[in-house]
């Protein structure tokens, strides 16, 4: 079962993260001397910055060994306000000391803007180089995915009732109607969701109270984070402050 674990602040939440966060790269480092992640957009990478970048974890990340891929991104420009990796690059990357190490960021090919296909097609095959897995079967497993949580329950991009969650092959799919703007993106699919060794979703406010009730109440909705919640059981935890779970009956109480 999918544990959560209720903050009463975005400071503490983001010390929680980081402790999970630290384990998930020490326990990468002992499996294979690196430490693979797949990140989100939207309020992600704000609270991941405040997580990785605080005194807490001064000289506990090791920036050099981490490969950062992208769970899902807009077909836009680096330099796009859309951008997922933008916006880490803002959030995060720029804010990283200059004479730290930096992490490998693995961005989308934007020579392929214009061809979703082709986006998602070359965007597996960084995949494929990095995992070093060729076939279609084994799917890659990321340490870790660090996912979010949208108000209709949608994750990476994948979206409640979308033919894309019945992907089964593809690592990688194109989506050219995503009902968040903008419409055109990329997105991990479920099947590479579930091979993933640990995950966490973020979600905080009010406004996802709603949407957590469902997603935990009613699993059999069959919302995109129920399938991932379903889909990788105790390796995925949830982050979450008092205000996003008030009035949600959900597993395994704890609040720090
Ligand atoms: O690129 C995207 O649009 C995101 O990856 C998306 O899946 C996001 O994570 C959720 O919409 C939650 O966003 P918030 O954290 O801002 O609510």
């Amino acid at each position: 079962m999918a544990q959560v674990v209720s903050y009463s602040s975005k400071e503490t939440l983001a010390s929680g993260l980081l402790s999970f966060i630290l384990d998930c790269q020490n326990h990468a480092m002992n499996r294979h001397d690196r430490f693979q992640v797949a990140v989100s957009g939207g309020s992600l990478p704000s609270i991941l910055a405040l997580a990785v970048l605080s005194e807490e974890a001064e000289g506990k990340i090791l920036w050099d060994k981490w490969q950062i891929f992208f769970a899902d991104e807009r077909a836009v420009p680096l330099d796009h306000e859309d951008s997922n990796y933008g916006l880490l690059k803002k959030e995060l990357l720029d804010k990283l000391p200059e004479d730290a190490p930096k992490p490998e960021v693995i961005t989308i090919d934007t020579d392929f803007l214009d061809d979703t296909q082709e986006l998602a097609d070359q965007y597996e095959q960084a995949l494929v180089n990095y995992f070093a897995r060729k076939d279609s079967v084994k799917k890659p497993a990321f340490d870790l995915l660090l996912l979010g949580c949208g108000p209709d329950g949608h994750t990476c991009s994948l979206f409640p009732g979308h033919d894309l969650l019945r992907e089964v092959d593809p690592w990688v799919a194109p989506i050219e109607d995503s009902p968040k703007p903008p419409p055109k993106r990329i997105t991990l699919t479920l099947p590479v969701i579930a091979a993933a060794i640990r995950a966490a979703f973020v979600a905080t406010g009010a406004g996802k109270a709603e949407i957590l009730k469902t997603i935990f109440e009613d699993p059999g909705e069959g919302l995109p984070c129920s399938l991932v919640n379903a889909a990788l059981n105790e390796k995925v935890t949830w982050f979450v402050d008092h205000p996003a779970v008030e009035g949600v009956n959900y597993p395994r109480r704890a609040s720090l």
